[in-house]
């Protein structure tokens, strides 16, 4: 539980250590959208200024070197999913920024993510006293809150039990990690969703309407 957090004292994850199988395979960040790489559209949504980022990705880190940031495969082998991302990131955010004390991880296929995620985020986790806060946000199907785990604010002190949870317990998904957690949830909105993730080739010419 916290009862104050300023920004001097959180990093950024940007997660690109999927597989994209959906999209048959590749770097899907890597993939234009309006000219623009996907990865890029993050990066001008958030507004990281000069706090630690860390790009995470499996694979020939050359491919992101125009990027300008240190890039980190896996902690653990074989494809763990997301919370082998998240544990890469607090891991290196433990071992080289010790006065950062959360880390927000941001998915890199989400090209509409809203401008106020961090700060919102912050407030969240900070208004709830919550352990880890997520963002949510409406689904389009149903209308009811969908939470989308891989836009969240983490202890980076959280690394030893998700170290034990993924490697000792086989824990794979997100929220199975979570729920052992006080999770707050930060409600967004907006159309398109700005948690959109483009996941198939079709998702790029939907996309291609907002931009
Ligand atoms: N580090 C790491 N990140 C992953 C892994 N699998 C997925 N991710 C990341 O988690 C987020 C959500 O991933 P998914 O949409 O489930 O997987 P994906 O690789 O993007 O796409 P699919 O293979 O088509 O499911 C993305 O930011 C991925 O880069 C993994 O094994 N390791």
């Amino acid at each position: 539980m916290n009862n104050s957090l300023d920004s001097d004292h959180v990093g950024y994850l940007l997660l690109a250590g999927g597989q994209s199988r959906r999209m048959g395979g590749g770097d899907k960040n890597l993939m234009l959208l309006g000219g623009k790489p996907l990865l890029q559209h993050v990066l001008d949504r958030i507004d990281i200024g000069t706090a630690p980022v860390l790009l995470n990705a499996n694979g020939d880190a050359a491919r992101y070197a125009s990027f300008d940031m240190p890039v980190r495969a896996d902690v653990v082998d074989g494809f763990a999913g997301p919370l082998a991302g998240i544990l890469t990131g607090l891991e290196w955010a433990a071992r080289e920024y010790p006065e950062i004390s959360h880390m927000i991880s941001l998915a890199t296929d989400a090209p509409f993510l809203p401008r106020d995620l961090p700060t919102r985020l912050m407030a969240g986790l900070i208004d709830a006293g919550a352990d880890i806060a997520q963002a949510a946000s409406p689904d389009n199907m149903d209308g009811n809150t969908r939470r989308h785990p891989v836009f969240a604010i983490w202890p980076v002190a959280l690394a030893v039990d998700l170290r034990h949870a993924l490697v000792d317990q086989d824990i794979r998904k997100i929220d199975d990690f979570t729920a052992r957690y006080h999770c707050a949830v930060v409600p967004f909105e907006g159309m398109p969703d700005p948690f959109m993730n483009l996941n198939r080739p079709e998702d790029f010419a939907i996309a291609q309407d907002y931009i």
